[in-house]
């Protein structure tokens, strides 16, 4: 699976703590994060990822462009809720396409638990389902 880690400033600690404790479950997928975020959590585990821009540099962006080609499977997204940021047109962005293309979506810690576990089991096997019909689309 392709996975998104993102993470608002007060919100990168919590990331990384999830990333440390969720390593071994993380190691086995594709991982890629806003740069910033994705430092911090390369620094913290010996998780391997993809690093796009940073969110307010076009970060969220990015991500957003892999999920309108059904290249990314689950975000995790740790919003701050209090804290305005420069960029929020790009952020309702990304949240707007997770819901357009039905990509399960974590904005906190809690439900990152779930889906991660969810993850593990493998409830998301049907995103591999629905990357091979694309697939199959588009060599015909
Ligand atoms: O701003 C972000 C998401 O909206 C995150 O970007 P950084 O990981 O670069 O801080």
């Amino acid at each position: 699976m392709n996975i998104a880690c993102i993470a608002h400033d007060k919100k990168k600690d919590d990331l990384v703590q999830f990333a440390v404790a969720y390593e071994r479950i993380l190691s086995g997928h594709s991982l890629f994060a806003t740069g910033t975020t994705g430092t911090r959590i390369i620094e913290a585990t010996n998780l391997n990822m993809h690093l796009f821009r940073s969110g307010p540099l076009g970060g969220d962006q990015q991500i957003g462009s892999m999920i309108a080609e059904n290249k990314m499977d689950l975000v995790l997204f740790f919003r701050d809720p209090l804290t305005a940021q420069p960029h929020e047109p790009d952020i309702n962005a990304l949240i707007r396409l997770c819901d357009v293309y039905s990509i399960p979506l974590a904005t906190n810690m809690a439900t990152a638990e779930i889906l991660v576990a969810a993850l593990n089991r493998g409830d998301l096997e049907w995103r591999n389902l629905v990357r091979g019909g694309e697939r199959l689309n588009n060599e015909e």
